[in-house]
């Protein structure tokens, strides 16, 4: 039932946003802004830790912040002056409480939470060796080995056990840890995933994925957590280690400007919404066309479509509204529920395109469902042309990084060209950003970003099995 599926889909979506700070009596309620402000990373659950300085509390929840805390529960149950936070999409281990983080743990070194936005590679390899020396896990998800290596007597009893532990690790990994008397925020030597530090007014230092959290809590951007980095916080400030050195090429997502982080937040140094506009100017140089005017596909194609606009000087044009109490559809789980999200998310407006010649720009086609449903709707609403122009290149290989689209045969452009793809949704012609056009928008030199999903070219190899439901019993049968 329609119903039932948008049910379901209110409570799940998108990937995973963590959160930090150190100091305030309200740690736990600047959190919660912190996190609601990075809704959009994830909306599967939700989770705060805090510290009294002794010994650690914490609330984890299915859905929304909003609908995991309570105004009291904030005050009262998580009292402290240190918190960490995190909003989850998941992309290792099924959609459930016990897979909530932060992950509470307690180990011979006291308790400690744990709070990962990105995706191990080597989690199962590791997790079969340590449930080999008995050990019982309590989630599916990925981000648990990392407090079985902590609690490794030969690893806790090293001088700097946070650093054996993080060696240790392959894959994406923007972590932070709550002990009771610290935070320590890390990022994997590839620098794959987004985290950054920053202070607020009072002069408490903390961390987030994206920079669009400090807005929210009146906090300036100081800088990023640099690739394999340890930033310590605690009562005397902030200090710094490398507990690696930072890999000779990094691999920072590209899709996190694309699509996937908020336009006003400064991803890997540069503002995302400016990096659009200028793949939107871009993808209007590779791919001119005559229309009568430029229309953005709602939300994340905006920023694009104003470049193309700017850049073509063709006029810019709203006609497709999108409800704003449906989410983001991409990471919805389930192709049924994809669908029926975006047949009520996206409306077109007839008397715009009417016999009109129309670009469209969106921002990304992964597995078609938005441009599926909406290239053909516009058609019928009696647009005379169709041009869409994406502002990103065909997507043909699948993200083991923290992206939930882990099997190619489920991507649209996956053994198709791009003139099948156009066939295929029925435009009168289709174009794609390229990739160096992509790579020239961004700040740092292309061989610094991760372009995987576009190139095929996996800077950390890929040569174990992936599954987002290893651990789960029932899919561990098809193993
Ligand atoms: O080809 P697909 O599998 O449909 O995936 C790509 C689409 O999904 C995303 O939109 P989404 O609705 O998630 O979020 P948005 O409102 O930020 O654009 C993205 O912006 C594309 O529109
Ligand atoms: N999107 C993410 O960063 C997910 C974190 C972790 N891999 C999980 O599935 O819980
Ligand atoms: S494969 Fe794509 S989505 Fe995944 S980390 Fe690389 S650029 Fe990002
Ligand atoms: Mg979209």
């Amino acid at each position: 039932m329609l119903e039932d599926s948008l049910l379901d889909e209110y409570e799940k979506k998108e990937k995973c946003g963590v959160f930090g700070i150190w100091g305030p009596k309200e740690a736990a309620q600047i959190t919660y802004t912190g996190l609601f402000a990075q809704q959009h990373r994830g909306q599967e659950s939700a989770g705060i830790a805090v510290t009294d300085g002794k010994d650690l509390n914490g609330h984890t929840g299915m859905g929304l912040v909003s609908q995991v805390f309570t105004p009291r529960m904030l005050r009262e149950e998580l009292a402290g002056t240190g918190a960490i936070g995190h909003v989850r999409y998941s992309t290792t281990g099924s959609s459930k409480l016990a897979n909530a983080q932060p992950l509470l743990r307690e180990f011979s070194l006291g308790p400690v939470a744990v709070a990962h936005n990105g995706n191990l590679i080597n989690a199962q390899l590791l997790r079969k060796e340590y449930e080999a020396h008995g050990h019982i896990f309590q989630s599916t998800t990925d981000t648990e080995i990392i407090v079985h290596l902590l609690a490794k007597p030969s690893h806790a009893s090293k001088a700097d056990p946070l650093i054996h532990v993080l060696k240790h690790l392959q894959g994406a990994f923007s972590l932070l840890f709550l002990f009771p008397d610290r935070i320590e925020a890390c990022r994997d030597p590839y620098g794959i995933r987004p985290l950054a530090l920053g202070r607020t007014r009072e002069g408490h230092w903390c961390v987030a994925s994206e920079t669009c959290a400090f807005d929210a809590i009146d906090a300036e951007y100081v800088r990023d957590i640099e690739p394999a980095e340890i930033v310590r916080i605690d009562d005397s400030g902030v200090s710094t280690r490398k507990y690696d050195v930072p890999a000779p090429e990094l691999a920072q997502c590209m899709f996190e400007h694309v699509y996937f982080s908020n336009p006003a937040s400064k991803i890997f140094g540069q503002n995302v919404h400016i990096t659009r506009e200028a793949m939107g100017r871009q993808l209007a140089r590779e791919a001119p066309v005559k229309a009568d005017f430029v229309m953005p596909m709602p939300d994340s194609g905006r920023s694009a479509a104003l470049g193309f606009s700017k850049e073509s000087k063709i006029d810019f044009e709203e006609g497709i509204v999108p409800n704003r109490f449906v989410g983001r559809t991409f990471i919805l789980p389930g192709q049924a529920a994809r669908d029926k999200a975006v047949a009520v998310k996206l409306n077109i407006i007839p008397d715009v395109v009417r016999d009109k010649r129309v670009v469209i720009v969106e921002d990304s086609v992964v597995r078609g469902t938005t441009t599926r449903s909406k290239m053909r709707a516009i058609r019928r609403a009696g647009a005379k042309e169709i041009h869409l122009r994406v502002s990103c290149p065909p997507i043909r290989h699948p993200c083991f990084y923290g992206i939930d689209f882990p099997t190619n045969q489920e991507l649209i452009a996956y053994n198709r060209t791009v003139q099948e793809v156009a066939d295929f949704l029925e435009v009168d012609s289709l174009a794609y950003l390229s990739l160096e056009g992509m790579a020239a928008c961004m700040r740092g030199q292309p061989k610094d970003y991760c372009s995987a999903c576009w190139s095929g070219h996996y800077k950390i190899p890929i040569d174990q099995p992936q599954s987002k439901f290893y651990f789960e019993r029932d899919q561990l049968k098809m193993f």
